[in-house]
């Protein structure tokens, strides 16, 4: 056996024989001998690499970008380094594969290897503990290696799966964003959309609920089914109601479910149809497109009354305008959008635009019922069941209370018992008003009957005495 003596001697030796190479031999040379090798010993090898460069000439190449993410997601459980990232945009953290370490994955029984590999220009490999190496000059690539019969496997199905996934991934850790238009066009620093409504939090009946989520899930599923059919892969909500029963609140949860952008077009500051098509077709795919209040949106509640807004010279936005841009030829140009238009009088809206194929689903937000109550005193004070509940679910049949008006009763800095009661005296009030509302126009009714028929009373009287 060797002593450590001979061993060290033996390890000096090598790296003296190395460095010298090194500087005797020029490195193209060098270089050249040893892909000469590489091509020799691969021709016997059983394993395929394929190479994914970080640039196609300018450009990033699409398949490194998406296997970076998705190895992002394999990396904390093959490797021993990983390195972590978190940017403003993202929700959660970025877990990136290090230099030189290498991810195993499983596709559909096939075992591949990824590595990633950093060149610096002058060919040298850089290794993770390159403290020193130049991240400027430094060129990436990720090889991808297998067993040569996986090959068309690999190539047609596992690359386009890790493209998929990468997208996925993506578009599950990018954080939502609100944005709003100013001067014609899109602002160019969106707001991060921190809004915390879900469909957990939501007061709204159930069944509607379950009824909402399934057509929006149908309808992020359903691209091939819009391709099929020739339409564009959009789909129209009508949110109605009185004035805090949820219409904004939905769609903070619809955003926050899909995880899409919202897009909040303020239509009094669109000058005309032209610009209006330029902000619909500026939106980004995956995205809600809002627009509130549309009934007060001036000149909009009917078409007829197109030309006189064009001659006004004020606002040019028209109806017709908006109807093209929501669902003419340009609206192809982008994919997985939905339009939501709030008002809180469905009866004001041109019916043109409440057609079938435009509003595809019109959801009418009411007055607090039960179920959204119970919802409400989750959210707000964290109980399940409270005795005061029969009391209120009997007041709550007697009168009409908005989810914003109980959110109001519920966030008084109370206990529970107290808000609850509070929120009782509050309906008693409201019942009590009614009640007197009701009483004041029955009277009047009497009233305006009794006129009635003493005035035909009178008439008759008088028809009497006329036929005598
Ligand atoms: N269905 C609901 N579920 C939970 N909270 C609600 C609901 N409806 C209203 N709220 C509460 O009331 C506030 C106002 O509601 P929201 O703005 O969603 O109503 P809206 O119908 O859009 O009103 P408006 O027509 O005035 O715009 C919300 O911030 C929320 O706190």
């Amino acid at each position: 056996m060797f002593d450590s003596k001979t061993l060290l001697s033996a390890m000096a030796s090598i790296v003296l024989v190395r460095n010298i190479t090194n500087e005797v031999i020029p490195h193209e040379i060098l270089n050249f001998v040893q892909s000469g090798l590489h091509h020799f010993c691969r021709q016997f090898s059983a394993q395929f690499t394929i190479v994914i460069e970080e640039f196609q000439g300018m450009a990033k190449n699409q398949v490194f970008e998406a296997a970076e993410t998705y190895l992002g997601t394999k990396a904390t459980v093959s490797t021993e380094r990983v390195k972590v990232s978190k940017s403003h945009d993202h929700k959660k953290l970025s877990f990136n594969i290090d230099r030189g370490e290498e991810v195993s994955d499983d596709f559909e029984g096939i075992r591949v290897k990824w590595k990633l590999i950093c060149i610096q220009e002058d060919g040298s490999r850089i290794r993770h503990n390159d403290m020193y190496a130049s991240s400027m000059s430094e060129i990436r690539s990720y090889e991808l290696t297998f067993h040569k019969k996986h090959k068309n496997k690999i190539i047609d199905s596992y690359l386009p799966y890790v493209m998929e996934m990468a997208k996925q991934i993506k578009e599950a850790n990018m954080a939502i964003k609100i944005h709003s238009n100013d001067y014609g066009c899109w602002s160019h620093e969106p707001v991060k959309f921190n809004h915390p409504m879900s469909f957990n939090t939501l007061a709204i009946d159930e069944e509607l609920q379950r009824e909402i989520m399934n057509d929006l899930d149908n309808f992020v599923k359903a691209k091939e089914f819009y391709r099929r059919t020739g339409k564009a892969w959009q789909r129209g909500y009508l949110l109605y109601g009185p004035p805090g029963t949820g219409k904004s609140s939905l769609i903070a949860a619809m955003a926050n479910y899909l995880n899409y952008d919202i897009y909040d077009l303020d239509l009094t500051d669109v000058q005309d149809n032209k610009i209006l098509k330029q902000l619909i077709l500026g939106m980004s795919n995956r995205s809600i497109l809002v627009i509130e209040d549309i009934d007060c949106t001036i000149n909009l509640q009917n078409r007829e009354e197109d030309k006189d807004v064009v001659d006004n010279g004020y606002n040019k936005v028209t109806l017709s305008g908006l109807l093209n841009a929501v669902d003419g030829l340009w609206s192809c140009c982008g994919e997985e959008h939905i339009i939501v238009f709030t008002t809180n009088h469905k009866d004001k809206l041109d019916p043109a635009l409440l057609r079938p194929g435009r509003m595809d689903k019109q959801i009418h937000l009411s007055y607090c019922n039960f179920s959204a109550l119970k919802q409400l005193v989750v959210n707000y004070l964290c109980i399940t069941q409270h005795e005061l509940f029969e009391e209120i679910e009997v007041l709550l049949g007697e009168v009409q209370v908005t989810p914003a008006e109980i959110a109001e009763e519920l966030t008084k800095d109370c206990d529970a018992t107290e808000c609850l009661e509070d929120l009782i005296k509050s309906l008693q009030a409201k019942k009590m008003i009614k009640e007197d509302i009701n009483n004041e126009e029955n009277v009047k009714e009497e009233h305006e009957l009794g006129s009635y028929e003493e005035g035909t009373a009178a008439d008759s009287d008088t028809g009497s005495n006329t036929n005598t």
